[in-house]
């Protein structure tokens, strides 16, 4: 609650982004930077990257900064930010923090905010910029606690003005943007499930895209549950065909433009998939200059 205070005086005190930023993100400042040394993921110049898992790692070579990675995924809804900043996460041992789990955190806790959420989060439209920076303070803020440190950011920033407000507080190293053909972003979504007891995300869609006009086909398989999961899938209810394209007309009129920030930063790596996760992955380390040599994820793919 003491967060939320100070980020409602903030929003309402400061006139400009950056100086909303530095009031309302002040703890974030300690939080962030400098890094805590108990972290199990650094970047180091002269040795690569430094994790707990002791071999079979990636070897990172880029952004040697001598402390763990910032990075943010974008795209639109269904594009599989999630798999893949999961999977990079499991890869460098930092934490992904996706905004989407944290308002369904939210939801699902009856709290204050709960039924305000629903109504926002039921319809596709974004949670305002103060309640979404909010609860990833709180974030932020639990996993210091934990000795956590960097972090791989899925569905935040999604306005200029979240980017702004994260780039008056840190130096986030690089944004990836994931992208896919929009007919294939409306199945995955619909095809999305959820199991209700582990929270396992699968997918039953098949997408087969027939080659036509010059465009390469695209076939990416489903991803069936295990066993134990398959009674158990529940779907989003903001994965409906009306929600899902007003998600992604939302995505075009607020988040695009958050590519650009980051491409005029010089922070954007485009990323266009290729097909499903057997293809896209390897290829994703290759563009992030990762290696995988212990590669049990794409087996449980
Ligand atoms: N950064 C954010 N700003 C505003 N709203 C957000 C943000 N992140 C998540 N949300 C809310 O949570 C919902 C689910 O987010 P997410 O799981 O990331 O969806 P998607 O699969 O569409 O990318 C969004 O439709 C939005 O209502």
């Amino acid at each position: 609650m003491a967060v939320f205070s100070r980020c409602s005086r903030a929003a309402t005190a400061a006139k400009t982004p950056n100086a909303a930023a530095a009031a309302t993100f002040s703890y974030l400042i300690r939080a962030l930077s400098p890094f805590s040394s108990s972290s199990s993921t650094t970047f180091d110049p002269e040795n690569g990257l430094n994790c707990n898992k002791p071999a079979g790692l990636g070897i990172l070579k880029r952004e040697p900064k001598g402390r763990n990675v910032q990075w943010a995924f974008l795209g639109c809804p269904g594009v599989g930010k999630g798999t893949y900043a999961s999977r990079l996460s499991n890869l460098l041992c930092i934490p992904h923090i996706a905004t989407g789990d944290l308002v369904r955190d939210e939801l699902a806790s009856s709290g204050p905010l709960s039924s305000q959420l629903k109504e926002i989060v039921n319809q596709g439209k974004l949670v305002s910029d103060e309640i979404i920076i909010d609860l990833l303070s709180k974030r932020l803020e639990k996993g210091e606690a934990k000795g956590e440190s960097g972090f791989i950011l899925d569905g935040f920033p999604r306005t200029v003005r979240q980017a702004e407000i994260l780039e008056g507080v840190t130096d986030i190293d690089l944004v990836i943007n994931l992208k896919l053909w929009e007919e294939a972003l409306l199945a995955k979504c619909l095809g999305r499930r959820i199991c209700s007891e582990c929270g396992g995300n699968y997918n039953v869609a098949s997408i087969d895209i027939k080659a036509e006009n010059g465009r390469p086909g695209m076939y990416m398989d489903p991803l069936p549950p295990p066993p134990e999961c398959a009674s158990k899938l529940i779907t989003r209810p903001d994965d409906t065909e009306e929600v899902v394209k007003n998600r992604l007309r939302i995505y075009q009129a607020m988040t695009r433009p958050v590519e650009d920030f980051y491409r005029s930063r010089g922070k954007l790596l485009e990323f266009d998939l290729p097909g499903g996760i057997p293809e896209s992955w390897p290829k994703l380390l290759c563009a992030l200059n990762l290696e995988d040599h212990d590669d049990k994820q794409s087996a449980a793919a």
